[in-house]
């Protein structure tokens, strides 16, 4: 018996969330929409910019392994933050969640841990604004691979495979996972990542993913074509395909089998974490032995949960909103 059901690793973030106008976007030169990664000067004129802000930990796998720790799966989330303020935060806030974090605050870290932050205009847009610190310089020194083997179930943020010693901790970790025989997955993350390193990106993919879960922008720039010719390409080379389009029905793919979610569209109190908490309830269908199409079904309820209010990790109990639609 394993003593997780799901591990995720990616890079450990500290939100910092606010709601402003569009007007406050183009004043401040911030893009909408999208993740702009940011320099420490320009996060701390952003932070000091914020009227009333929020302050909860984040991470796109960490908002993952939040979501399924709230849904009683037993999880860890591997990543790396610096002994400071905000490091202690985030590694005691996912103790407190339910998800281990088994990598210590890092002392001698030459960088701050990494912060993020988020402005969220009327139209639950979101618009981030990442200071890559501590969180970033993950690397195989990092990763205890007894950890991942001892899971069913290995998540990894695209986001980390932005640097050398991100990429060597996924090889590692994706060979981990098969040796205690498990499932290795990644969350393509970013549209503009992918184009960065997609020869590597491409080969992860093909040699050493299980299961892939990407948005339409993300797919598309990996296969460098149309959404369809890319999901006909990543079904050849990959056991299950996701794919989310932005409110617009997901698209799943094993083998033969293709399965359509219909995604009912509602204007989101805040988008972020939506992405995320998609994956958490696919991966808990997956976890628990579900079909495709109730998975992906979980995933969007999942979705729905944390597009209701502000932040981006669930606060309700989503598996009591899977009850509730029949799913368990
Ligand atoms: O996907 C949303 C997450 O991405 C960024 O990493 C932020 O931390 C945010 O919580």
């Amino acid at each position: 018996m394993k003593s997780y059901d799901v591990v995720g690793i990616g890079n450990a973030m500290v939100d910092v969330l606010t709601q402003c106008d569009d007007k406050f976007l183009d004043w401040m030169g911030i893009e909408k929409g999208i993740m702009q990664l940011v320099d420490r000067e320009r996060g701390e004129m952003l932070y000091a910019a914020m009227k009333e802000r929020t302050e909860a930990p984040g991470g796109s796998v960490g908002n993952t392994m939040a979501g399924l720790g709230n849904m009683g799966l037993r999880t860890a989330f591997i990543g790396r933050v610096k002994d400071d303020a905000l490091g202690r935060f985030y590694a005691k806030s996912l103790e407190v969640e339910g998800t281990d974090f088994p990598n210590p605050p890092v002392a001698s870290a030459d960088h701050p841990t990494s912060r993020s932050m988020i402005f969220v205009t009327p139209d639950g847009e979101r618009s981030m604004n990442t200071y890559l610190g501590a969180g970033a310089d993950f690397g195989p020194d990092d990763l205890d691979e007894e950890v991942v083997k001892n899971s069913a179930y290995l998540f990894l943020e695209g986001y980390l495979f932005d640097k050398d010693q991100g990429k060597a901790a996924f090889r590692k970790a994706a060979a981990a996972a098969h040796a205690g025989g498990g499932k290795a997955g990644i969350a393509l993350s970013d549209p503009f990542c992918v184009d960065r390193h997609r020869a590597d990106f491409r080969r992860l993919v093909k040699d050493e993913m299980d299961y892939v879960i990407g948005n339409q922008h993300e797919w598309e720039s990996l296969y460098q074509t149309d959404l369809d010719g890319a999901l006909a390409q990543a079904r050849e080379e990959c056991g299950v395909v996701v794919c989310t389009r932005s409110g617009a029905d997901v698209v799943i793919l094993r083998g033969d089998e293709r399965v359509e979610v219909p995604v009912h569209r509602v204007v989101p109190v805040d988008a972020t974490g939506a992405g995320d908490q998609f994956a958490a309830g696919f991966l808990y269908g997956l976890a628990t032995g579900q079909s495709l199409a109730v998975s992906g079904r979980m995933g969007c309820v999942a979705a729905a949960e944390v597009i209701s209010h502000f932040g981006a990790r669930p606060e309700t109990d989503v598996k009591a909103l899977f009850r509730d639609h029949d799913l368990i």
